[in-house]
């Protein structure tokens, strides 16, 4: 579970997030919705203590991420799937990963196989399709088997099946009592794979709600909200 308490962040005289508030329940997809530049990745930034709050805080399971032991363990993040490169074999990266992280070398597998790459688990990375280093970089952020999940555009990259993967994958991680938030540009997905909708404009929450509560379409919920919003 993840609690946004009044997440203000400020680069200089931009302000990208302000007085923000939100939460992301176990057992639920929630969505996460914003124009460009509205503060979304900074909010995710902050949640993994990549990003130093100028004011409030990001707690996970009740503390903040960096205080946790083993991070890996209680948060699986994915926020570029394409900074996940180089001359390292896909298995081996995933090895490494788990090492680091006090996790068994037995999950690798488990892994490859929920991400289906396991015929190209001995390939370099650097020789994998974009879609396949996302479902990589996927498996790296389900190897510690967390209990919450942060996925910034995971469709980026992905084909028709992968996209249907992914929503499967995002269904049954939350149904297994997960909490997993999904940032994502792509409304008719996300009117898909959520079940409940957070949009932010301008750094500020917008609305928090069910999906069914947005009406029959995300799309107009969205244009509706963000209207009022001075950066879209
Ligand atoms: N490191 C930084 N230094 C200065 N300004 C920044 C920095 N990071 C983000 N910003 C600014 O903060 C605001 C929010 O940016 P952020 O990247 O969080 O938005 P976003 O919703 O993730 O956008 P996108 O969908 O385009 O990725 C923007 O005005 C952006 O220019």
């Amino acid at each position: 579970m993840i609690e946004i308490d009044q997440l203000t962040k400020r680069y200089g005289r931009t302000l990208a997030v302000d007085r923000l508030s939100f939460t992301v329940p176990d057992g639920q997809v929630t969505g996460f919705l914003g124009a460009n530049g509205a503060g979304k990745s900074t909010t995710l930034r902050a949640i993994l203590g990549l990003d130093r709050p100028t004011a409030g805080h990001t707690l996970v399971d009740g503390r903040p991420y960096v205080s946790h032991r083993h991070p890996l363990r209680v948060v699986g993040a994915v926020l570029d799937a394409a900074s996940v490169h180089g001359g390292r074999r896909a298995r081996t990266h995933l090895r490494a990963l788990a090492r680091s992280n006090g996790i068994p070398a037995g999950r690798v597998d488990t892994v490859l196989d929920e991400v289906g790459l396991n015929a190209v688990a001995d390939r370099r990375i650097s020789g994998l399709s974009l879609g396949m280093r996302q479902r990589l970089a996927i498996g790296g952020a389900l190897l510690g088997d967390p209990g919450t999940l942060i996925f910034d555009e995971p469709l980026n990259g992905l084909d028709p099946e992968g996209i249907r993967w992914f929503r499967a994958l995002a269904g049954r991680l939350a149904r297994d009592g997960r909490a997993v938030l999904v940032s994502s540009h792509l409304m008719s997905e996300m009117a898909q794979t959520a079940d409940r909708i957070v949009m932010i404009g301008s750094g500020r929450l917008l609305a928090e709600e069910s999906l069914d509560a947005l009406g029959p379409s995300l799309e107009d919920a969205y244009i509706r909200l963000t209207e009022g919003a001075t950066n879209v």
